[in-house]
């Protein structure tokens, strides 16, 4: 494994800041996208399909003033399986420690029932500040944007009254990079005063393991969201070091097991002759390599745990 050395920061300011961040929102709203391009590395995993980020995954701000660490939870929705139910409590988990909560919403949907269901559990579940972010702003006119504006702060003003509303209320695009500086500004605002939480060059505390399944799930869903939608998970198995290897030329063994759900996805997944499996290897590898700091061989196998979304035996193994 990579054995980087990180080194705490120690000449930070008297009035340094350091906390925790949730994003918070319905699927799709844009809070790992957010979070990348927050954080300026690709921590999370994002795509055009609702709750792919499984994992509670952090990553780090290292500012001149503050250190943010965002954890980005996945989407906070109406259980309808008990995977879903897990994620739920995870989300509840999550909000109970966090000092600051950023309440996604899009720029570019009306407010509807998911986002009041999310600001009424906001409401309950934490005294955390909630900032609200319009997200996507770089989708709609500025008409549209103010709107949206007044109609997130009646929200507010609706089901967090009792505390005055939202903290704030911010847009921004994580696509065109608008506004991000400002979000950061109110963020550090409502941070508690205290010295750097992690060490200097951190991007995620996530385990390597679960940033390489991420990557490998991300690859393997690329084209073949619609027949895949939420029966894809990714173990890591082991990560281990080839022996007879000379010292100067490593390889890192890093096996993998993909479970689907029925046969036909086990096919879609494995691909003509072998063909998609090896597009995935191709595609993650690079990305696997970066993390673990050495040359790796990637063992894929694919496997079928049936209907494993609903089965506390699976979801337990497969680690949710
Ligand atoms: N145009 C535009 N698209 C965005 C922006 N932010 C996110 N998107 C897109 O919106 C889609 C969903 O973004 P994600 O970041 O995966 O959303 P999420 O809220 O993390 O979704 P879940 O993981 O399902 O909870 C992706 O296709 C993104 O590319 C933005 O600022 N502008």
């Amino acid at each position: 494994m990579n054995t980087e050395a990180f080194t705490f920061r120690t000449d930070y300011p008297e009035d340094f800041r350091s906390g925790f961040l949730s994003f918070v929102g319905r699927p799709n709203v844009g809070k790992s996208t957010l979070t990348n391009a927050l954080v300026g590395q690709k921590v999370a995993i994002t795509s055009n399909k609702p709750q792919t980020t499984r994992h509670t995954i952090r990553g780090i701000m290292h500012l001149e003033k503050a250190q943010i660490v965002l954890v980005d939870t996945p989407g906070l929705h109406r259980p309808r399986t008990l995977l879903g139910q897990r994620l739920n409590d995870l989300v509840a988990e999550t909000l109970a420690d966090v000092d600051v909560i950023a309440f996604c919403i899009p720029a570019n949907e009306k407010i509807g029932p998911g986002d009041r269901f999310i600001a009424e559990h906001l409401a309950n579940l934490t005294q955390a500040p909630v900032i609200a972010v319009v997200t996507k702003i770089d989708t709609v006119k500025k008409p549209v944007v103010a709107e949206q504006l007044m109609a997130v702060h009646a929200l507010g003003e609706e089901i967090l009254g009792e505390r005055g509303g939202f903290a704030d209320i911010v847009p921004v695009s994580a696509v065109t990079d608008e506004q991000l500086n400002a979000l950061t500004d109110v963020i550090i605002e409502r941070l508690p005063v205290s010295p750097p939480l992690y060490p200097e060059g951190e991007i995620s505390d996530e385990s390597k393991t679960k940033m390489i399944a991420e990557i490998i799930r991300e690859a393997a869903l690329e084209g073949v969201r619609e027949e895949l939608p939420h029966s894809l998970a990714v173990v890591v198995d082991e990560i281990v070091p080839r022996e007879d290897r000379p010292e100067d030329k490593p390889l890192l063994d890093v096996r993998v097991h993909l479970f689907v759900e029925r046969s036909s996805q086990k096919g879609i997944i494995i691909g003509k002759g072998g063909s998609r499996l090896k597009e995935i290897g191709s595609v993650a590898r690079p990305q696997i390599r970066e993390i673990l700091g050495s040359p790796i061989y990637l063992d894929l196998h694919v496997k079928i745990a049936k209907d494993w979304q609903r089965d506390p035996k699976q979801l337990d193994r497969l680690g949710f």
